[in-house]
């Protein structure tokens, strides 16, 4: 992981909406030192787990800056939040808020939330990334009411202080206008809930999913090219409604730390089928990088630490696990000199990768190091043989 990237992506961020909380998805990457970061840049921290918020805790990040999402929490998870008194609990779910309320109870403070809304805007993204739209599992409707009742049923709650809105459209959208869009929608509802309880919320949480391009040929969306549309976007929505404008939050994920991961794979072995393709192994694979068989997501891959003899062919790039599907990187131009030893770079992999690894075939996930200046240090090092027993007890 690239520090002075990760670094420069938060103050972009910042610079681009000076008056926003920018709140960083913990879940694109997530550890001590990242969490220290964050803190360090100024950035609000956004968890969805009892574990994340544990990493958080364990470096004393400001409870009045973390939000606490998702669309199950456990009791676990809201017992977490609440006794280390995270600024905003996001409610998903209509027995989310009555748990909650119950979990205050009569004497504590009382606990702000936002409710999440689903807008209805379609963020033109992969399907297992898309949460703008009606047919998932994110959020309360917008256009059938639900939305409007989780505010009626905040409300009603004394141990409840209802903060304001959230949104999320999805991940990897790169349209402006689909921001605009949600923007609009939620302003509207915003002034809605005015009309129906004369309450001007105070905050709008416009959610994160700012889309990173993973090679060449694909879009980005820069903060710096959404700040202006959509901040005047939301002010004539506001002004339309004569609504104040609301203290705004983004929450980008991987726009903060995609782009500052780099992964090394050791070459094993390289295989001729009879079909006349040629394959290289390496030592990691869907364990390490999920994402080529959850999403069909494409990575670009280079030889690194040697010069090769000149001459390429195309090759396709599997990992080491028992499964066909296990493929890295699918019809490459590598040297044609690669050999079992060598090492290869796949780049922009700093978000939902180590977040999302796991020990297949009880491969020990692999360490995680800091570059910096051309020093390096290692912030999670490499699971071990004594990690993958330490849980089996039997
Ligand atoms: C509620 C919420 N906020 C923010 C994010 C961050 O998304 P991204 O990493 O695509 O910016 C996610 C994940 O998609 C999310 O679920
Ligand atoms: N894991 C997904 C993103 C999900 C974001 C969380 N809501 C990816 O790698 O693209």
């Amino acid at each position: 992981m690239d520090e002075r990237d990760v670094r420069q992506r938060c103050r972009d961020f910042r610079r681009a909406f000076p008056d926003a909380e920018i709140a960083y998805a913990g879940k694109a990457f997530l550890c001590r030192a990242m969490a220290r970061l964050i803190a360090e840049e100024g950035l609000t921290l956004d968890v969805c787990s009892a574990g994340e918020l544990a990493v958080a805790r364990s470096v004393r990040f400001p409870a009045e800056r973390i939000l606490m999402h998702g669309n199950g929490k456990t009791p676990e998870d809201l017992r977490a939040a609440l006794s280390y008194g995270v600024s905003r609990i996001v409610v998903d779910c209509p027995s989310e808020i009555t748990r909650v309320a119950a979990l205050v109870g009569g004497d504590g403070p009382a606990q702000q939330v936002l409710i999440r809304v689903t807008p209805g805007v379609d963020g033109r993204t992969h399907p297992a990334v898309a949460t703008g739209g009606e047919d998932q599992e994110f959020g309360f409707s917008l256009t059938s009411g639900a939305a409007a009742e989780a505010v009626r049923r905040v409300l009603a709650q004394p141990g409840l202080v209802l903060a304001g809105l959230h949104c999320h459209l999805g991940s990897q959208i790169t349209r402006v206008a689909a921001y605009q869009q949600a923007a609009r929608r939620m302003v509207d509802l915003l002034a809605a809930v005015r009309d129906e309880h004369g309450l001007a919320l105070p905050r709008l949480d416009l959610g994160g999913g700012f889309a990173v391009p993973y090679l060449r040929d694909q879009q980005g969306l820069d903060p710096l090219a959404l700040a202006v549309p959509l901040i005047t976007e939301l002010g004539s929505a506001c002004d339309a409604h004569r609504f104040p404008m609301p203290r705004v939050t983004l929450e980008p994920g991987r726009a903060i730390s995609a782009r500052a991961g780099v992964t090394l794979y050791r070459v094993l072995g390289i295989k001729h089928t009879a079909t006349g393709r040629v394959f290289v192994t390496v030592n990691g694979g869907m364990s390490d990088n999920p994402r080529p068989s959850l999403y069909g997501a494409r990575y670009s891959i280079r030889l690194v630490g040697r010069r090769p003899v000149p001459g390429h062919r195309s090759v396709t790039v599997a990992g080491r696990h028992c499964e066909a599907g296990d493929v890295l990187v699918e019809d490459v131009q590598l040297p044609a000199d690669l050999r079992p030893g060598d090492l290869l770079a796949i780049a922009c992999t700093g978000a939902y990768h180590h977040s999302m690894a796991s020990d297949y075939n009880l491969v020990p996930r692999p360490p995680v190091v800091a570059v910096r200046g051309g020093e390096s240090r290692l912030l999670i090092r490499r699971e071990t043989e004594a990690d993958l027993l330490c849980r089996d007890v039997g």
